[in-house]
């Protein structure tokens, strides 16, 4: 099943990000893919990958991708955090990551845990998550 998979990476993790994606992108390929705005366009001008951008991070991304968790739709967040580097948005970045820990969701916040989680992806290590969406109302999917 098509998992929905969130890409967030900080000015100073997007070539890490892009690296990763790469990588993985036979992985990816299969599963629908969201991310902030800047990150997002990052991917798909280096990938063949279509990716759902929302808006730049500092201006709202993370909140709106936090809804999608709020909600239950998202099964995988990759946050490539820059633990260096204040952000203006530091309580939107903190709020999505509460909202995955409200709703169990599994979320990656270095490039170590992002390579874990992907190949547990590739595994169909979140065949739970389709239970999720099964008896969630209002889920089309
Ligand atoms: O700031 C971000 C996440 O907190 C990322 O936003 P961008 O992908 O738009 O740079």
């Amino acid at each position: 099943m098509s998992m929905k998979i969130a890409l967030i990476a900080h000015d100073r993790k997007k070539e890490e990000m892009v690296n990763f994606v790469t990588a993985y992108e036979p992985v990816f390929k299969h599963h629908q893919l969201y991310a902030t705005g800047t990150t997002g366009t990052r991917i798909m001008d280096s990938t063949n990958l279509k990716v759902h951008r929302f808006m730049s991070g500092p201006l709202g991304g993370d909140q709106q991708i936090g809804a999608m968790v709020a909600t239950n739709e998202m099964d995988l967040i990759i946050f490539l955090r820059d633990p260096l580097m204040a952000q203006p948005h530091e309580p939107d970045i903190i709020a999505l990551l509460r909202l995955c820990d409200v709703q169990g969701i599994p979320v990656a916040t270095n490039i170590a845990t992002s390579e874990i989680l992907v190949k547990a992806l590739d595994r169909g290590d979140f065949a739970w998550r389709e239970l999720v969406h099964k008896y969630k109302p209002g889920e089309t999917e």
